[in-house]
C-alpha cells in the first residue's frame, strides 16, 4: 500500500480527483470504456463535486457503487442518491451509471437482473473505496451474514449482506470484483481509521475485510 497524506479534507478531495481523473484518462486511452467503482458514505462528497466537473470522455465511463443500501433514491440512505447528485452532474453527466438497486423487496429477486449488467462492463478500471473503523469496505461487515460469500475467491459479482445492526439490507460487489480494479484508492478520514487500517493487516479478511483490498491500493488519508 501506497500511504498519501494530507493536510485537510479540502486538500485530500483536490488531489484524490485528480487522481482518479488522471487513472481515468490513462484507461481511456486504452480501451473503448472504462468501469469506474465509488463508494457511499460522508467522505467522498467533495471528491465527486471536484471530478464531476474533470474535462473527460465521460461518455466513454461507467459509473457504479462498491455498494448500496437497500432503499430507493428517494431515501435519505441511499447510494445512488449521493452519486447521481454528487458525481453525474457536470461535464460527468454523460457518463452511464450502472445501478446496484432495483425496486423489490429484497436484493435476491433482482440479483441476477443487477449482475447482467455489471458483469459486461467489468473488471474494474478505477476503484474509490472508504472503509469504517471496524475495517469495514464497500459493505464487507464483520460478523455479517453474506461476507464469506463476498470474501469468496469464485464469488458472484453481487452480494446481499445483513447484519442485525444495519438499518438496512446491503447490496456489495464481492472483494473479488473490488480487489480485481486495476487502480485502488482507499479513502480515510481520521486517526481511527487509520490505526484500523494498519491493524487490519495482522488480521484475517474476515475480521478486517478492508484487507482484501489493500494488495497495492493507493491510500489517501487526513485528520
Ligand atoms: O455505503 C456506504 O456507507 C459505503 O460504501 C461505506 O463502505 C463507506 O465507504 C464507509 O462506511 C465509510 O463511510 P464514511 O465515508 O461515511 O466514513
Amino acid at each position: 500500500m501506497n500511504f498519501n497524506t494530507y493536510p485537510d479534507a479540502e486538500m485530500m478531495a483536490i488531489d484524490v480527483a485528480n487522481v482518479i481523473a488522471d487513472d481515468l484518462a490513462e484507461a481511456l486511452h486504452q480501451k473503448d470504456r472504462v468501469v469506474l467503482a465509488v463508494p457511499g458514505g460522508t467522505t467522498p462528497g467533495p471528491i465527486f463535486d471536484v471530478l464531476s466537473a474533470v474535462d473527460l470522455d465521460w461518455d466513454r465511463v461507467d459509473v457504479v457503487l462498491t455498494d448500496e443500501r437497500w432503499v430507493p433514491e428517494d431515501h435519505d440512505r441511499s447510494n445512488s442518491a449521493l452519486v447521481k447528485a454528487r458525481l453525474l452532474t457536470n461535464r460527468a453527466v454523460a457518463a452511464r451509471y450502472l445501478p446496484l438497486y432495483a425496486p423489490a423487496q429484497a436484493p435476491e429477486a433482482v440479483l441476477a437482473e443487477l449482475e447482467s449488467v455489471i458483469a459486461g462492463a467489468l473488471p474494474l478500471d478505477v476503484a474509490l473505496l472508504g472503509m469504517g473503523a471496524d475495517m469495514h469496505t464497500a459493505s464487507l461487515f464483520p460478523g455479517s451474514d453474506g461476507l464469506e460469500d463476498a470474501l469468496a475467491a469464485d464469488a458472484p459479482i453481487l452480494i446481499p449482506v445483513r447484519r442485525h445492526d444495519l438499518p438496512d439490507i446491503r447490496i456489495t460487489l464481492s472483494a473479488r470484483v473490488l480487489d480485481g480494479a486495476m487502480r485502488k484508492h482507499i479513502l480515510i478520514k481520521g486517526a481511527d481509521k487509520r490505526e484500523a487500517l494498519n491493524a487490519a493487516q495482522n488480521l484475517k479478511a474476515t475480521e478486517a475485510p478492508v484487507k482484501a483490498v489493500c494488495s497495492g491500493a493507493d491510500v489517501h488519508w487526513t485528520e
